[in-house]
């Protein structure tokens, strides 16, 4: 691969996307009209629950599915006319990896560098600079079998790498690890997007994002819903939130929510949701008037378990934008699946 392949024609974008369109042949509309430019050297994030179509415009992106209406750009090459130049010019983490079991870490990568034209003279240094980016050095001449998830998500993610493409796709990387796993792939990944790589992840996890990324997307039913830094979209939903546990039963949340909605405690721009724990209350002054409230609601004989005052956070931004909460009970069972202790290639 020479220079001039990872040139992006001074265009400045890695990702030059304009009323895609997916549909596929069974009639399913995964993408709907999607708008979308990515600077170089950003980490995006795309968000969306279960079926959202993050895969979809991630396949549609690199190349493995073709629009069925819009233009797309990645790294200045169109993905109709010079779909293997852009194939050369980016990295893919698929959800599934595509780690070979048989094959010691090192020959992962180094099959990877073979299969992406990485010259000879440079794979030996390429495959030692990779092991240790994503700190399996020690555990280089092991067999992948012997791995942990964790690991074998790690490994991955260095074969995608290997060809030096100045655009990775990360499609839901970490699904699946527990938190420490996971904390070590995000080092990771921050590593390579410090060196100038353009980073385009998908996720189900808003803390994820939260941490990570310059710019997210929130994608819903296969249209981009709200867009900004994480800091501009938490301002969205604005104020404070007071959360308030109240017992489940006889309507006690409803009956609850309907006072903080009353008027007599916030303004009537105070948005009150019932949460799985109690209400939650987003309102300008939720501070200041969190104890009227916690008053009120004694005087309806509602029986309050502990409040809480916070800035929003993400999974606010989700919620007041989809009207959903991503389902963090299937996101704790996927991350028991797997560990960093089932580590057995020590
Ligand atoms: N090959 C296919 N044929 C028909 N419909 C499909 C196909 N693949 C995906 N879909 C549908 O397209 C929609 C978007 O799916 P997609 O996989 O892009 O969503 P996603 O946001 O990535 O979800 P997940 O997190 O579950 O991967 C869903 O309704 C899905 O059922």
């Amino acid at each position: 691969m020479t220079d001039d392949t990872l040139r992006t024609d001074g265009r400045g974008a890695a990702i030059d996307a304009e009323g895609v369109e997916l549909t596929y042949a069974d009639g399913t509309e995964a993408v709907k009209g999607i708008d979308l430019t990515i600077p170089e050297g950003e980490f995006f994030g795309f968000l969306g629950a279960n079926g959202a179509g993050k895969t979809t415009t991630i396949k549609t992106f690199s190349t493995l599915l073709s629009p069925t209406a819009g233009s797309i750009t990645v790294n200045g090459f169109d993905v109709r006319d010079e779909p293997r130049r852009i194939r050369e010019t980016i990295g893919y983490m698929a959800q599934e990896t595509s780690v070979d079991e048989e094959l010691t870490a090192r020959e992962n990568i180094r099959f990877a560098a073979r299969a992406y034209g990485v010259p000879k003279s440079e794979r030996v240094e390429r495959i030692d600079e990779l092991l240790d980016l994503v700190d399996l050095a020690d555990v280089g001449d092991k067999q992948a079998s012997e791995f942990s998830g964790g690991m074998k998500k790690r490994l991955d993610a260095a074969t995608a790498l290997v060809h030096n493409p100045p655009l990775v796709f990360l499609d839901e990387p970490t699904t699946g690890l527990d938190p420490k796993a996971r904390n070590r792939l995000w080092e990771y990944f921050e590593r390579i997007n410090e060196r100038g790589t353009t980073l385009f992840l998908t996720t189900q996890y808003l803390e994820e994002a939260d941490q990570l990324c310059d710019r997210i997307a929130v994608i819903m039913d296969g249209e981009i819903v709200a867009t900004g830094s994480p800091a501009e979209l938490k301002r969205r939903v604005g104020g404070e939130i007071l959360d308030v546990d109240v017992p489940a039963g006889e309507d006690a949340r409803e009956r609850a929510a309907e006072i903080a909605r009353g008027g007599d405690v916030f303004d009537a721009d105070a948005d009150v949701t019932v949460t799985d724990d109690g209400i939650s209350v987003t309102a300008e002054r939720a501070r200041e008037h969190g104890t009227d409230l916690l008053v009120a609601l004694r005087d309806a004989g509602i029986t309050v378990t502990g409040f809480n005052i916070r800035a929003p956070t993400l999974d606010d931004v989700f919620l007041a934008i989809t009207g959903e909460e991503l389902d963090s009970e299937d996101r704790s069972a996927d991350a028991a699946d797997v560990t960093e202790s089932e580590v057995s290639a020590e």
